[in-house]
C-alpha cells in the first residue's frame, strides 16, 4: 500500500485513537514499512474515515521518531510521537496496566503509579493539541478509548468552537470499581468535556452517570430517546449507548469471492479435510479467556467427545502488548497447555490444536471464518468483540454455529449466539458437544439471525447513528458566546 508525504490541512472532520490504523515499522532503508495496526478500533473506524474523507491523529507505533503527516492508502493521517519512556509509562503502564485492567473487572489487579498518571497526563496534552491543530474552524472531533480520557476537557480549552465526541471501546465499571483509582475525579471531568460520551452498552453509560452524579453533576436519566444529559459547568453533555458494528457487506462480498471460498476450501484440505472445524481468533490478552477456553477442549479431547483427525480445533493469536509482564505469562500459559493437549491427545500430523500466534490479514482471516463451523468466541470480558460479528458476516449462506461469551458486548445483540459463562470451563465443554449436535435446520435459523442482525447494525450505521446524536447535542449549544450550530459534520452516508 502507498504511503505519501501530505500538506498537515485542516479538517472538517477528525478522529483522534492511540493508535493510527497503519503501524510503522522500522527497515534497512530508514524509512518504516506499514501494516494495519491490530484491534477493532481500527476494524471500527477506518471505513467510517475514509467515507468522512477526515483527518486521523495517532500514534505510528514507533518511539523517539518524528513523522511527518501522511496519506495512506488514500487515508490522511497525522503522526504524535511517543519516546521510548512514554510508551513504558503511559501506554504501557497507565492505560494497559491500570486502566485496561480495571475497566475490565480487575481480571489481573491493576498497578497503581503515579509516575505513569503524570506520563499519561502529558500525552494526552500532547493529543488535544495535535487535534486542536488538526480541526477547522467549528469542526467534528471524534475522540476514542481508555488511552485518551482526557483529551476532550483539554481540546475543550483550547478549542472551544469545535464540537467534541468521545467514544470508549471498553467496558466502564461500577462506581466502586473506578473510584479506586486516585485519579477518578480527573478522569470524569476529562471524559465529561465531550458534547457526547459513547458507550458500548447501556449499562456502560448507566456506570458512567452514576459516577458523575458522585461527582457533583446533575443527571437527567434518559428518556424516549435513550439519552440522558449531565449538567456540568454551565453546558450539558450527552451520554448513550452505540455498540460498535463491522462493514458486514464489504464482509459478506468478501466471503463469498471465489477467492475466498478456494481458499477456505483449501485450510480445509490442509487441516486434513477433517468433519468439523472449530476456531478462534483473539488478540493475546487475559481478557479474552483463552486458558479457560482450553481447558474445556482438554476436557472434551479427554473424554473422547472430540477426536483429532475428526474435530480440527485452531487457536490463532496475535501478539499484543508484549513488553507487559502479564501479557508474556499469559503466552506461556497458553503455549504450555496447547503443548499439553497436543503431547497428550494429538497423532503425527493430526494435532488436536492447531495454533497460530501471528497476526493474520483480513483475505485469510475471513477464510478462515467461512471454513468454520463452530466459532468459539469466550472473553471473560469484553467491550464488543467484532470477530463474532465478522463471523456472522462471512455466513450469508447460515452455516455455521457461534458459542459466545455472555460477558462480551456482542451478546445483547447476537441472539442466534449460543451464549455461555467462560468460567464454567464444564457447561462451555457440553455447549460444544451440544452444538455439533444441535439439528442442522436449529444451527442455520440462529446463524441466519444473526447474519441479518449485522448486516442490519453495520458499522456506518453504528456511525451515522453516533454522529446522529452528535450533532443533537450540538445544536444550539453556544460555547463562550460561540455559536457552533451549522457548522460542520460529516455526512455518514444514508442506506449503508
Ligand atoms: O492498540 P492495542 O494496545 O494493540 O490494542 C488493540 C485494541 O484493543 C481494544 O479493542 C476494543 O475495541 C473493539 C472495537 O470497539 C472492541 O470490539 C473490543 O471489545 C475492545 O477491546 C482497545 O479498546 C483499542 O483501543 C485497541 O487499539
Ligand atoms: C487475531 C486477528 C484479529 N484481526 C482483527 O482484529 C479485530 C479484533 O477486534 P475485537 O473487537 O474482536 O477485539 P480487540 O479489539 O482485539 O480487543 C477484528 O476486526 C479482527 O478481524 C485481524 O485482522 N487479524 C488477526 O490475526
Amino acid at each position: 500500500m502507498q504511503s505519501v508525504p501530505c500538506r498537515p490541512q485542516r479538517s472538517d472532520f477528525v478522529v483522534v485513537a492511540n493508535r493510527l490504523p497503519v503501524v510503522g515499522e522500522p527497515t534497512e532503508s530508514g524509512e518504516p514499512s506499514w501494516r494495519r495496526s491490530p484491534g477493532g478500533l481500527v476494524t471500527a473506524l477506518e471505513p467510517v474515515l475514509r467515507r468522512a474523507q477526515g483527518v486521523w491523529i495517532g500514534w505510528a507505533g514507533e518511539c523517539d521518531r518524528r513523522t511527518a503527516p501522511f496519506s495512506h492508502d488514500g487515508m490522511r493521517v497525522h503522526p504524535v510521537s511517543l519516546s521510548a519512556r512514554e510508551l513504558a509509562s503511559y501506554y504501557e503502564g497507565f492505560s494497559n496496566a491500570t486502566v485496561w485492567p480495571l475497566f475490565h473487572d480487575t481480571i489481573v489487579p491493576p498497578t497503581l503509579d503515579r509516575g505513569w498518571w503524570q506520563s499519561y497526563v502529558q500525552v494526552n496534552t500532547r493529543f488535544a493539541e495535535a487535534a486542536a491543530l488538526a480541526a477547522a474552524p467549528g469542526a467534528t472531533v471524534w475522540v476514542h478509548d481508555y488511552q485518551l480520557l482526557l483529551v476532550p476537557a483539554m481540546l475543550r480549552t483550547l478549542r472551544p468552537d469545535v464540537t467534541i465526541g468521545f467514544f470508549l471501546h471498553i467496558p466502564f465499571p461500577p462506581e466502586e470499581l473506578f473510584m479506586q483509582l486516585p485519579w477518578w475525579t480527573e478522569i470524569i471531568d476529562g471524559m465529561l468535556g465531550a458534547d457526547l460520551v459513547g458507550f458500548q452498552l447501556p449499562r456502560d453509560a448507566e456506570n458512567f452517570r452514576r459516577t458523575a452524579a458522585i461527582r457533583g453533576s446533575a443527571i437527567d436519566p434518559p428518556g424516549a430517546d435513550a439519552i440522558g444529559r449531565i449538567h456540568v459547568g454551565g453546558r450539558v453533555a450527552w451520554t448513550g449507548a452505540f455498540p460498535v458494528a463491522v462493514d458486514a457487506a464489504g464482509l459478506t462480498t468478501l466471503a463469498t469471492s471465489a477467492a475466498v471460498r478456494g481458499r477456505a476450501r483449501r485450510i480445509r484440505a490442509e487441516l486434513g479435510q477433517p468433519d468439523t472445524v472449530i476456531l478462534s481468533v483473539d488478540r493475546l490478552d487475559y481478557t479474552k479467556g483463552i486458558p479457560e477456553r482450553l481447558a474445556a477442549l482438554d476436557a472434551l479431547y479427554k473424554q473422547g467427545r472430540l477426536i483429532p483427525g475428526r474435530h480440527a480445533t485452531v487457536q490463532i493469536v496475535t501478539p499484543s502488548r508484549e513488553r507487559i509482564p502479564q501479557y508474556r505469562e499469559l503466552r506461556r500459559r497458553i503455549e504450555i497447555e496447547v503443548g499439553h493437549i497436543n503431547g497428550a491427545y494429538g497423532a503425527l500430523g493430526r494435532p488436536a490444536v492447531h495454533y497460530l500466534h501471528r497476526s493474520v490479514g483480513r483475505e485469510e482471516l475471513a477464510a478462515f471464518l467461512v471454513a468454520t463451523d463452530l466459532m468459539l468466541v469466550t472473553p471473560l470480558r469484553d467491550g464488543m468483540n467484532l470477530v463474532a460479528k465478522e463471523y456472522a458476516a462471512c455466513h450469508p449462506d447460515a452455516d455455521g454455529a457461534l458459542i459466545l461469551s455472555e460477558f462480551a458486548g456482542a451478546a445483547a445483540e447476537l441472539h442466534g449466539a449460543y451464549l455461555v459463562n467462560p468460567y464454567d470451563t464444564d457447561r462451555l465443554a457440553s455447549t460444544v458437544d451440544a452444538v455439533l449436535n444441535d439439528p442442522v435446520a436449529q444451527r442455520s435459523r440462529r446463524m441466519d439471525t444473526m447474519h441479518r442482525q449485522v448486516r442490519r447494525h453495520d458499522v456506518h450505521a453504528w456511525a451515522r447513528s453516533y454522529l446522529g446524536v452528535l450533532h443533537r447535542a450540538r445544536a444550539g449549544r453556544t460555547v463562550l458566546g460561540v455559536s457552533t450550530r451549522g457548522a460542520a459534520l460529516p455526512h455518514a452516508p444514508a442506506g449503508a
